[in-house]
Formats: C-alpha cells, structure tokens, sequence
C-alpha cells in the first residue's frame, strides 16, 4: 500500500505576525521538524510539501525521502485539495500542520494502521482533560459531557480515494472545515482517533513560541 504524506507550510502567519513555518527553532525552520519526523516513517514513500507560492523556489528542504512541492491555496482546505490533486497515485495519504512540530512517529504509524484496518480516516485527538463550556454573549450556557469530547491534531490519515472525495464534493458544495476530518464525517465516511499529545500543540501566536523553544532539542536533520 502506497502511503504518501502532505505537509501542510503553506500559511500566512496571521496570528504570529510572520510566516511561523520559516521560524528558526534551535537553528532549523518550524516546517523542517515535521519532514525529519516523516522521514524517519518507513511506512511512507513520499511526501507533498506545500508552501505559499512565492516561496517555492528559494525554500530549502532536506529529505531522504521523495518530496514535491506544490503551492498553497488561500485557506488551509484549498492547500489540501491542491495537494490531494498532486498525488498521482497512493492508497493512504497522511496530511499534517508544519505548525505542529513536535508530532511523533508514532503519531504516523497509528493512523496508518487504523487506516489499513479498515477506518476510512484516522485523526489524532487528545481527550479532554477540561471542563468544557458552551458560553454564548459572555454567559456559560451549558456545561458539556467531557466523556465525548477531544481536543483534534493532526496528523490526520485517510484512504485517498475517500479524501480527495470529501473535498471535491465540498468545492461543489462551498463547504469550509477547519480540519479534512470534517469534511469526511460530513460526507458519511468513517472516521476514528488515534492518541494525540498536549506536546503536540500547533503554534500559532508568539506566545506558542516560548514553549516551542523549550521543546525544541539541538539535533541535525535525522
Ligand atoms: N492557506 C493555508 C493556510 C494554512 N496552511 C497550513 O495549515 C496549518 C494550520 O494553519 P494555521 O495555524 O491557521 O496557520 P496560518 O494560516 O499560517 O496562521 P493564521 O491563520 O494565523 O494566518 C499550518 O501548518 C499552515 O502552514 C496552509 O498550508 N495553507
Ligand atoms: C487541522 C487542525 O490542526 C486541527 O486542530 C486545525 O483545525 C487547523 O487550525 P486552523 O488555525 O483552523 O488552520
């Protein structure tokens, strides 16, 4: 089975105030943690890097593994369908936020596993640990069953077939999720969880960078 993983780097920055993915942690840009960690994946072949398109051609990448650069779309889920469109042929594809570099390899291996087992999706997910509250016009309307809920990462896994027709059909739909997992559940594909890790936290402002900083460990590239 061919197992092919997109990387998702293709991001504005917003809320950091520059492109985070370019953010050098401990001497090596943000996006470059996740492709070592794919890397050392043996179950993946191949991997999709997107980035903004002005970007493409002066970003420098170290990869064992096979990597294609395709460029981003102006939201995330235009990325993945750019990516997903890419791929000329793979059973299971793995999609993952650059901004989240501190993914394991185990996080990979498990939703590849429960993809081949069946699942049509796998996606990382930490249980809440919380109290959970519905709060609507500053007042706290309900308090919500902890039991059911999780706090959703990625990576996230999927047969490609079933992704690339999430996403086709919420183009022709206008259909907008804020993770692929989404789309899936909304087209009736099955999906399920694999463990996740408060490690695995997505940067998004400056403050994330503080505790980016500390997790990030002096290494070369593999
Ligand atoms: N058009 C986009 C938007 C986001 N991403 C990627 O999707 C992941 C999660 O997105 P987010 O944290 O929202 O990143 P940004 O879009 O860069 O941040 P912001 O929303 O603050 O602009 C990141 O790895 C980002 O690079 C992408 O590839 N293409
Ligand atoms: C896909 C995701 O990482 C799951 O938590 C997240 O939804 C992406 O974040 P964004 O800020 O909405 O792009």
């Amino acid at each position: 089975m061919k197992v092919t993983a997109v990387l998702l780097a293709a991001g504005k920055g917003r809320r950091m105030g520059e492109k985070k993915q370019f953010i050098k942690l401990k001497g090596e840009p943000v996006f470059q943690y996740s492709l070592n960690t794919i890397n050392k994946v043996d179950l993946i072949s191949e991997i999709v890097l997107v980035l903004p398109e002005e970007d493409i051609d002066r970003v420098k990448i170290f990869s064992f593994k096979n990597v294609i650069k395709v460029p981003g779309g102006r939201e995330r889920q235009e990325s993945v369908y750019n990516a997903l469109r890419s791929i000329e042929d793979a059973d299971i594809v793995v999609i993952h936020d650059s901004a989240r570099p501190f993914a394991t390899e185990r996080m990979f291996i498990d939703g590849i596993k429960n993809v081949k087992s069946g699942w049509d999706g796998s996606i990382t997910a930490l249980k809440a640990r919380d109290t959970v509250k519905r709060v609507r016009d500053k007042k706290v309307v309900q308090t919500l069953n902890r039991e059911e809920l999780y706090i959703v990462q990625t990576p996230q896994t999927f047969d490609y077939k079933k992704v690339l027709d999430a996403h086709e059909k919420a183009v022709r739909d206008k259909i907008f999720g804020t993770d692929d997992a989404f789309l899936m559940e909304k087209y009736g594909y099955s999906v399920t969880v694999n463990e996740g890790s408060v490690l695995n936290f997505k940067i998004t402002t400056k403050e994330d960078m503080i505790l980016a900083n500390c997790l990030a460990k002096e290494k070369t590239p593999f």
